[in-house]
């Protein structure tokens, strides 16, 4: 479990992270979503002992970093995949993780077989392209079998396969009951991977809530198409939804879901040809949420 707790983290005049609270549970996973400068790093960074707080608590498993006694074990975490010295084979990279916090080198071989690493084990990583980086980095972040992940921003940079593949490991680490955080600027990579949604802008928090929930909230209505709009408009509006005539003969019902317009319709012998409940995407609710939060946002002229 990862708790932030009224959160803030100053550099001199710009303020990162500003009261921020959250929870992120076990067995789901939570996508961490704000434009660029949101401070989705900056706070990853706190849980992980890697900056201190200004003021606030990030806690991992009820305590901070710092006081986990072995941390590879508890949480581990891909922040940048290019961290790691180009001329290190892969396997004593991860060697000397391991056996810095007393984990046995069949478990390094283990991690590179998951990560699909195996076959290059012996090179240098100098050599490996971004996405083996990517690769090499989660499987750090597996070494001491934690039940608590995080990882920033993991498929940047990836081929459509490596997409995939992150995207089906943090499925199947949530699905075992681990605590899964992975930030994200793309609303659509997150509502293919996640299962709650942390979306945070200057800092702050914007949205607590599942992708389930967010789509209900921008839903915009249903389309309707009938032969007879008026005496529709007229059964819909007696039985209080709201309805919108658009162009080309449409109707637009709020305040009612299809089975009602539907049963409404039939009670009256009113012929539907279409009703389709439209939603904003996603990405249209996220852009709405976060806008005014971005760093560098065009001016409207
Ligand atoms: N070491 C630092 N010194 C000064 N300012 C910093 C430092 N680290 C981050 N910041 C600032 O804090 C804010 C939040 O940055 P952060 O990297 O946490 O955002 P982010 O959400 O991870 O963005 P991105 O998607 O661009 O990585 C930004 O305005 C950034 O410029």
């Amino acid at each position: 479990m990862i708790e932030v707790r009224e959160l803030t983290k100053r550099y001199g005049a710009t303020t990162a992270v500003d009261r921020l609270s959250f929870t992120v549970r076990p067995g789901t996973v939570t996508g961490f979503l704000g434009p660029n400068g949101a401070g989705k790093t900056t706070s990853m960074r706190i849980l992980l002992g890697l900056d201190a707080a200004t003021s606030g608590e990030a806690l991992v498993n009820g305590g901070g970093y710092a006081a986990l006694r072995r941390p590879m074990r508890e949480v581990g975490a891909l922040l940048d995949a290019g961290a790691v010295h180009g001329g290190r084979r892969a396997f004593d990279h991860l060697g000397w993780l391991a056996r810095s916090n007393g984990i046995g080198a069949r478990r390094v071989a283990e991690v590179l077989e998951q990560v699909g690493l195996a076959g290059v084990a012996r090179k240098r990583v100098g050599g490996f392209s971004l996405g083996m980086r990517q690769r090499l980095g989660i499987a750090a972040a597996l070494l001491g079998d934690p039940g608590v992940l995080m990882f920033d921003e993991p498929v940047n940079g990836l081929d459509p396969d490596g997409v995939r593949w992150i995207r089906e490991l943090m499925r199947s680490l949530a699905a075992d009951g681990r605590t899964v955080l992975v930030s994200s600027h793309l609303m659509t990579e997150m509502e293919l991977t996640a299962d709650r949604l942390i979306i945070i802008g200057r800092g702050r928090l914007i949205a607590d809530t599942s992708v389930r929930e967010l789509a209900d909230r921008f839903r915009r209505g249903v389309l309707v198409r009938t032969p007879r709009p008026a005496a529709l408009t007229a059964v819909l509006a007696a039985a209080g939804g709201s309805v919108e005539s658009m162009p080309g003969g449409a109707l637009t019902v709020t305040g009612m879901d299809v089975a009602v317009i539907g049963d409404r319709a039939a009670a009256r012998g009113i012929p539907l040809y279409e009703v389709t409940p439209h939603s904003a995407s996603l990405e249209e609710a996220y852009m709405e949420l976060t806008a005014g939060s971005t760093e560098f946002g065009a001016v409207a002229s």
